[in-house]
């Protein structure tokens, strides 16, 4: 059992750099023509394995303390992998990967963990297989391993039934190797980090509402220098903190506040927060800034519709925001939950519950009557790193030591959470 006894937080901190850009990064390094060089790249293990798998294709990757630098031979140049290519934990890999290798012209198999072999991975086999792709889940169960067999592609115009980015991104990547164009339309804009990075390495990207479209060109992109934004969802652990401490004043520099990631602010303002935003400023057309956090008091709100996939992994933190805070909350919208790295409605209500809280899972979100005091536990991480990190902030306001099962998984997103955290409280 560990006890972090807290009073205040204070200081300032630069979280790690955004994991999906960080992957996008790699994922377009590789497909670009020369040298591509990443600052504040995500030393996580998700990232690493988006490394893997590409220099398992032939990349030349390497990685100093500050750097990454790729030296990509142009969108044809992938070689066959010898062997199956591993995602590990990460369900951003294992889509945007298949649109790319989808357009290829040898075979591959993918495959990851136990969780990612649980995820469903439907939503891009038929898309891609209706451009031409030649796709399957080998066990038949729609879930990787998949083997995908390179093929002619020709560009779709695609209607998503969820917005989702890891869907989009598959499919735009599919794009850059299919005669034509190839459109997709979201029920609402997810993240759109793929089609700004597209665009700043080259590539020709168009969004007109929720519909982005992309048209292949002869030219083919040119390798960048890329400063990856610091992760608003690992800054959000941060807030939350700050927030929910008493007397914590904090600045989380050089954050990631891209419109399409940036709902946890907009909701933690909406229930009475004090976050100001300073130094705005943009980098490879990402938005940046500092934030500067003070303790508040929080009151229940409702969060559904579009906002959702603008805060879908802080949902988790977002619902140990809710059991502090007076009022009810209520989360709608967010089925999606239940197929990320674990059941993230079921883990959370289960884990603050045994903590005391009042809340309960519904079919797509959960209902919280916050107020009720956090009592400290053993909690069960599901080996979900968000689950992990968001229970972690929860014991920071608990009487009584909490215990957390498999905390290594927060090594997917965030390796250095727990220094930071103590640096925040040592001040
Ligand atoms: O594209 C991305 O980088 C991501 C998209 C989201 O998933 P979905 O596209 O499945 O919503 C998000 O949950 C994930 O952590 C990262
Ligand atoms: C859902 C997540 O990642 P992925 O889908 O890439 O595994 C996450 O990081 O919260």
């Amino acid at each position: 059992m560990n006890s972090i006894t807290v009073s205040s937080l204070k200081g300032e901190l630069s979280v790690p750099g955004d994991k999906s850009i960080s992957h996008r990064a790699i994922m377009l390094g590789s497909l670009a023509n020369g040298l591509t060089e990443i600052t504040n790249f995500l030393d996580g293990e998700d990232c690493l394995s988006t490394i893997r798998c590409f220099k398992e294709m032939g990349i030349k990757i390497t990685q100093t303390k500050d750097t990454v630098a790729i030296t990509g031979n142009g969108l044809y140049n992938l070689s066959a992998p010898k062997s199956t290519l591993n995602v590990g934990n990460s369900g951003t890999t294992a889509r945007l990967l298949s649109g790319i290798l989808a357009g290829q012209t040898f075979e591959s198999t993918i495959t990851g963990d136990e969780s990612i072999q649980s995820r469903p991975m439907k939503r891009i086999i038929e898309p891609l297989s209706s451009m031409g792709a030649d796709i399957a889940s080998i066990y038949g169960n729609d879930c990787a391993p998949l083997h995908i067999k390179g093929s002619k592609l020709t560009g779709i115009s695609y209607q998503s039934p969820i917005a989702s980015a890891q869907v989009k991104s598959s499919i735009l990547f599919a794009g850059l190797y299919a005669d034509g164009t190839t459109s997709v339309t979201e029920p609402y804009l997810s993240r759109n980090h793929s089609e700004l990075m597209l665009q700043a390495f080259g590539a020709n990207v168009k969004t007109e509402n929720t519909t982005i479209t992309i048209t292949p060109s002869v030219n083919e992109l040119a390798g960048q220098k890329i400063k990856v934004p610091g992760d608003i969802s690992s800054a959000a652990y941060f807030i939350a903190a700050a927030l929910i401490v008493p007397n914590s004043e904090i600045k989380l520099c050089n954050i990631g506040i891209n419109p399409t990631r940036d709902g946890i602010l907009q909701i933690c303002q909406k229930m009475g927060a004090d976050i100001k935003i300073e130094n705005q400023h943009t980098t490879n057309g990402e938005l940046v800034a500092d934030l500067i956090v003070r303790s508040s008091s929080l009151t229940g709100t409702t969060i559904e519709g579009e906002i959702i996939p603008t805060l879908i992994d802080e949902i988790p933190i977002i619902s140990v925001l809710a059991c502090v805070a007076n009022g009810t909350t209520i989360i709608k919208d967010a089925a999606e939950l239940k197929v990320k790295e674990s059941n993230r409605i079921d883990a959370m209500v289960k884990n603050l519950s045994k903590m005391g809280a009042d809340i309960t899972a519904t079919e797509d979100g959960m209902i919280i009557h916050g107020g009720k005091p956090l009592h400290g536990t053993l909690i069960d991480s599901k080996k979900d790193h968000r689950v992990a990190m968001s229970c972690i902030i929860a014991s920071l306001i608990a009487d009584g030591p909490t215990g957390l099962s498999d905390f290594s998984c927060i090594n997917i997103s965030y390796p250095n959470f727990l220094n930071d955290l103590s640096k925040l409280h040592s001040q």
